[in-house]
């Protein structure tokens, strides 16, 4: 048991998925796993454990936003020796060339949280990136099911209604989408010397103001769930 997961060592697999909402990791479960077995039900932010195509993998719900996903990547991380980390989450797309539905995998993470600070210290802007192997084999897992993906640098941002950002700066320099987890998943990752990637789909578009409704993105992005399954088990 960690301060936030109620699992006794051993019943967590080395791989997991990370969807923010516990809704989503219930879903992905009770859908894609065989013999799912729940292990934390602590603040309702749900963990199982089955198997995919003969792999044993978890999915644990991590809340919304960097210090919610930094609990439970450290605790997955270095109470329960998890390995590989796959953060299956929604987005609100920027570049004008995605659309709702698409799927995106982020090779980075900007950020404007202090998370970056706060680890470094003043001056330093180190990058969060996502494992170069899980990148590839997810770019060509997708290929192979035929989904559509981009690759490209996301946002991690601290609020989700943030009217002071320079959006079209950030679009101009070739950023793709929001979110709000994935510069702590990928600087954890690093500092503990595992893999992680994030796998998202666009949710809702920023600019042209598309959007989903809350069921859809709990129960209907199967895309990138397959593509974060497929990947975990090849890679
Ligand atoms: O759908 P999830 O994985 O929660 O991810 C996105 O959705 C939440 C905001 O609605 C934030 O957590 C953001 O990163
Ligand atoms: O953080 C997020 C997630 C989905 N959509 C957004 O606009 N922002």
């Amino acid at each position: 048991m960690s301060n936030h997961i109620e699992a006794k060592k051993g019943d967590i697999a080395d791989t997991v998925l990370l969807p923010g909402d516990p809704l989503r990791a219930k879903y992905i479960a009770e859908t894609f796993l065989e013999n799912p077995v729940c292990y934390n039900k602590v603040r309702n932010c749900f963990g199982y454990t089955g198997t995919y195509k003969g792999k044993r993998i978890s999915v644990q719900g991590t809340g919304m936003g960097i210090p919610s996903i930094s609990i439970y990547a450290n605790e997955l991380i270095s109470e329960y020796g998890v390995k590989t980390l796959f953060r299956v989450g929604t987005s609100g797309g920027m570049s004008p060339d995605v659309h709702v539905r698409d799927v995106v995998l982020a090779q980075s993470a900007s950020t404007d949280s202090s998370i970056i600070q706060n680890t470094f210290g003043p001056g330093m802007y180190y990058t969060p990136i996502s494992d170069f192997g899980l990148l590839d084999t997810a770019y060509h897992v997708a290929q192979d099911l035929k989904i559509p993906v981009r690759v490209g640098n996301i946002l991690a941002e601290d609020r989700f209604y943030n009217d002071e950002m320079d959006r079209q700066k950030l679009i101009d320099y070739g950023v793709i989408a929001t979110e709000m987890e994935s510069t702590a998943l990928f600087l954890l990752a690093a500092k503990y010397h595992v893999r992680a990637l994030s796998v998202l789909t666009i949710s809702n578009h920023l600019i042209t103001g598309e959007s989903t409704t809350p069921e859809e993105r709990e129960k209907s992005f199967n895309d990138m769930i397959k593509v974060a399954l497929d990947t975990a088990v090849k890679a």
